[in-house]
């Protein structure tokens, strides 16, 4: 396998109209990486994975993905990559098999019978093989689909926003699956609004309004955020009338309930230190002073950035 990066571009940008929605952005993703895309609601996630897979030609900007040129040799990438859209959609009247098998013949691959039956193994879906498709739970139609686009045994996983709507255990085991890939060499980019979901990636990259605010590590990109937090804890009704008091102070960016705990957050240490003084012997109150979530982190970014 190759140590050039699966996918490295520069500047690359789109618009629509007279609206950038990708603003020169510059990711590099190595091989073997699970690599987390995150960003709020019409960032620019999927204009950025349809680039990178040669489905949208860039406006501005150049790359690579898996060595080839995103410009010119878009036909090639698409033969070596895997992506699954966020409406991926199968045949509910056809059995997990038959779905399989008419993908198979539907791309012209050679082999169908030995790529269907590793694709059935390698996502555990041997044992349901003649159930109709139409019959599975959502997480694991979500499976079925990720074994559809492991067919072609791709190089790289585009994965858009896989897991929406699949309940938290269909969503752990589907990760398991994305890491045993990722294992058997496979480079996978995958898109998600799942905070948990961004923890178990190798490096993410936070998008917003087009633009790359942070890449790295989850710890990487808190520590970027240059975010402080306080988490307090108390009686439930001091709490909610706390966060009220809190929101309204200067030095207290960032307010939010969790049960009976307030995550309290802002950029400057000591005006936030400033803010909570007067609360921080109050009888009652349990004050920590902790790392930021990851989502803190990230709406702390999104706040920073003109839409
Ligand atoms: N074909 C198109 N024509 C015009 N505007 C488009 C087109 N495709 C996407 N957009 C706009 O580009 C912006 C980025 O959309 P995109 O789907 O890439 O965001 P996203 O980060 O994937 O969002 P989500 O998390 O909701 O899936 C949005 O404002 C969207 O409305």
């Amino acid at each position: 396998m190759s140590d050039a990066p699966a996918i490295s571009v520069r500047g690359l940008t789109k618009r629509y109209g007279d609206k950038v929605v990708v603003d020169g952005l510059d990711l590099d993703v190595a091989r073997g990486q699970i690599h987390g895309f995150l960003g709020p609601n019409g960032s620019g996630k999927t204009t950025t994975i349809r680039m990178l897979c040669g489905l949208l030609v860039p406006d501005g900007g150049t790359g690579t993905c898996l060595g080839r040129d995103i410009r010119t040799q878009a036909w090639e990438i698409k033969q070596r990559v895997g992506y699954m859209t966020q409406r991926f959609s199968l045949y509910e009247d056809l059995t997990i098999a038959e779905n399989l098998d008419f993908v198979a013949r539907l791309y012209g691959l050679d082999g169908r019978r030995r790529r269907v039956a590793r694709a059935l193994e390698r996502l555990g879906l041997t044992s349901r093989v003649g159930q109709l498709a139409g019959t599975l739970s959502g997480g694991w139609k979500q499976r079925l689909a990720l074994a559809a686009c492991v067919l072609h045994e791709p190089e790289l996983l585009l994965l858009d926003e896989p897991t929406a709507g699949v309940d938290p255990k269909a969503r752990r085991e589907f990760w398991d699956e994305i890491h045993l890939l990722a294992e058997g060499g496979m480079t996978v980019l995958v898109s998600t609004h799942y905070m948990d979901e961004a923890e178990r990636c190798h490096r993410i990259a936070y998008l917003a309004y087009g633009k790359l605010l942070a890449v790295g590590s989850v710890a990487e990109v808190i520590a970027t955020s240059g975010l402080f937090t306080w988490h307090v804890s108390g009686p439930e009704r001091r709490i909610a009338s706390l966060a009220h008091e809190l929101a309204s102070r200067a030095g207290c960016e960032m307010v939010a309930p969790f049960g009976a705990t307030l995550h309290v957050s802002g950029p400057d240490e000591a005006a936030l230190e400033a803010a909570i003084a007067p609360y921080r012997d109050e009888p009652g109150l349990s004050w920590t002073k902790d790392e930021p979530s990851l989502e803190d982190a990230f709406i702390h970014l999104m706040t920073g950035t003109p839409g």
